[in-house]
């Protein structure tokens, strides 16, 4: 009997960056559907969580790269099939300047979990859904604590393997990573 194997989600490229925790997560299936929890406290990863979203992407909607100094950052693919990149700048961090690559599908759930000082940025090769939660509230960081730079910086050393994807301007027009850490430098944080 032919059975499709399930696409794992996991690390793809890039090193094991310090504090980054990718949860799997255990699909209870029976005749009704499914249960599946997706975050506990007693996982002991850095996210204390504020906030909660669910977000709805297009195939080919690039989404990032953002930056924040204060709040850590949850992200589940719920359904679809997307990559997600990190660059980790903190000032002390052991993995500073190294990047991760993780492809995640929504058939095999899985939390990615990573600190303030984080790159990230994601890309849908679906449409797709997610769920998103935060350490600090939008209403109090989007003003004063969402940095960006370019998705597609050579020196993110991203292997993304995409091209063209959908952006709004601000992500078309977002900054070199060079600019950036300048930018965070000047502010103290790097
Ligand atoms: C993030 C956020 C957005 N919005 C509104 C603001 C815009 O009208 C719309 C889309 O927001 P945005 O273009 O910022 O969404 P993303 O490009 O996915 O970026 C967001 O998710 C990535 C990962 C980030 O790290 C950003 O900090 C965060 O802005 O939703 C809200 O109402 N509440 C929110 O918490």
């Amino acid at each position: 009997m032919s059975t499709t194997a399930i696409a794992k989600s996991t690390q793809i490229a890039g090193t094991q960056l310090h504090e980054v925790k990718l949860v799997s997560l255990k699909e209870h299936k029976d005749s009704r559907g499914s249960f599946t929890e997706i975050f506990q406290d007693h996982w002991g990863t850095v996210l204390k969580p504020v906030q909660w979203s669910v977000v709805k992407s297009e195939a080919n909607v690039f989404r990032g790269m953002h930056y924040h100094q204060r709040h850590d950052e949850y992200f589940c693919l719920i359904d679809g099939h997307c990559v997600l990149g990190l660059r980790d700048l903190r000032a002390g961090s052991p993995t500073q300047h190294q990047s991760a690559l993780f492809e995640l599908f929504g058939d095999d759930p899985a939390a990615l979990i990573f600190p303030k000082g984080m790159l990230h940025g994601w890309f849908f090769h679906t449409p797709a859904l997610h769920i998103q939660s935060v350490s600090e509230a939008y209403v109090d960081y989007g003003g004063d604590d969402n940095w960006r730079c370019a998705w597609d910086d050579p020196e993110l050393e991203l292997p993304w393997g995409i091209e063209n994807p959908i952006l709004t301007d601000a992500a078309s027009n977002a900054p070199s990573l060079r600019t950036l850490v300048a930018a965070l430098e000047r502010k103290g944080y790097m």
